[in-house]
């Protein structure tokens, strides 16, 4: 019986020992929970995008909100600056294809056996049609073969090693949306060219557009300082220091809104890669993210900023030249209302015209890497899903006709 009682105390002593080494629930509050914000600017960016995006896309937002919410897939463009000449020989090792290269005749007329193909559905004849129709409307877009951009099949969602230096540190591949590539290949910067990249950073589009090894000066451009470093960091990453001198290359940190005020009818191909509010990221980190309730009227001000870059951009063009409005949003107020109100104001403010490329040729030729909305009245946009999720990225080519 004494032994008994004294295994009783020995335990309730060992719980009050064990109570007071364990804090009680709920005595402190965890440091997280005082400055959590109570609606994460994620979950308002979800709430916004429910909202709009399901009158705008209708049918298609659910599975495009899948994608979205989903990890999301990267392409390898490669740095023909490198000495490292093995690097697509590897990455093809591993599974991947050069999107832009890699067309081989059969594939393109669709009459491989590709149970997830987008055109599984469609006929040989119509597929031959079509590849005709491919020839003659891609021979006048003369995309550049030196672009190559490596990304692993449909529905493959292995991740890329990091880029290794070669013997001069360049690195081999930079990572980014491959997606991101085409309105650098739409652009279509030929030999000679004079080209402005008028929000450059941190330059992923920049460096695609280098890869061409056709322009005969670059202008990159951002007005934040912080990433304009960025910029320069990966411009030394990928190019030969001989390239980076002012011959070739100017890298300034302006405000691109009031470009139109200091140089005008000049670039041959002009980038207008505006900031928006990047879906993606939106949906998936809450750092520097533009739902956040502080950042509520830079976020509403971003249609107005995007005009206005759209609009000097054009200004800087000259007559003849091509500018590539570009966007990662989903957002009709931000692509395709930015582009038909830059039209009008071009003529109206400075009688200039423009007319609208047509990039159809383009997504015909890469609906096998991407999903590309239904026919838009304006340009053309890459929509994320799961398959290939890339995206989303809006393009609109717009050639300076006076
Ligand atoms: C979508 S990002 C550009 C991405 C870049 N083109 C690339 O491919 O890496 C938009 C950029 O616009 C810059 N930006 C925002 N407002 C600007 C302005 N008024 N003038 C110039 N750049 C601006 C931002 O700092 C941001 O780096």
């Amino acid at each position: 019986m004494m032994a008994l009682l004294l295994d009783t105390r020995l335990l309730l002593r060992r719980v009050q020992d064990l109570r007071s080494l364990t804090p009680r629930r709920h005595r402190v509050k965890d440091k997280w929970a005082a400055t959590r914000p109570k609606y994460p600017p994620t979950s308002l960016a979800l709430q916004h995008f429910d909202a709009t995006y399901s009158v705008q896309l209708g049918q298609l937002w659910p599975s495009v909100r899948v994608a979205l919410l989903s990890e999301r897939k990267y392409g390898a463009l490669l740095n023909n600056f490198s000495s490292d000449d093995d690097v697509l020989a590897d990455l093809r090792a591993k599974g991947c294809s050069d999107f832009i290269n890699d067309t081989d005749t059969e594939a393109q007329l669709g009459l491989k056996q590709d149970s997830e193909s987008v055109v599984q559905e469609e006929s040989k004849e119509d597929a031959v049609k079509k590849s005709d129709v491919d020839g003659q409307q891609l021979s006048p877009l003369k995309l550049s073969p030196n672009i190559k951009c490596a990304v692993f099949p449909r529905g493959d969602i292995t991740q890329f090693k990091p880029a290794r230096p070669d013997m001069y540190r360049l690195l081999g591949y930079y990572l980014l949306d491959a997606a991101s590539v085409l309105p650098c290949l739409a652009l279509n910067v030929q030999e000679g060219h004079y080209v402005l990249d008028l929000c450059a950073a941190p330059g992923g589009k920049a460096l695609a557009i280098l890869q061409a090894q056709a322009i005969r000066f670059l202008c990159v451009n951002d007005t934040s300082a912080s990433r304009t470093t960025r910029l320069r960091q990966v411009l030394h990453s990928y190019v030969p220091k001989e390239f980076l001198n002012e011959k070739n290359l100017r890298i300034t940190s302006f405000d691109g809104t009031k470009w139109g005020e200091i140089e005008t009818n000049t670039f041959d191909r002009v980038l207008v890669d505006v900031p928006c509010t990047t879906d993606r990221h939106s949906l998936t980190e809450d750092d520097n993210n533009i739902f956040n309730k502080t950042r509520t009227g830079e976020r509403r001000r971003l249609p107005q900023v995007q005009l206005e870059l759209l609009l000097a951009g054009i200004q800087a063009a000259c007559p003849g030249g091509e500018i590539m409005y570009s966007t990662c949003t989903l957002s009709q107020i931000q692509n395709l209302r930015v582009v038909e109100q830059a039209i009008h104001l071009a003529k109206e403010k400075h009688n200039i015209t423009l007319e609208v490329v047509d990039l159809r040729p383009l997504t015909h030729m890469f609906r096998k890497t991407f999903h590309f909305a239904p026919t838009l009245h304006l340009g053309e946009m890459v929509i994320p899903h799961l398959a290939a999720n890339f995206g989303p990225i809006y393009m609109c080519k717009l050639r300076r006709l006076t």
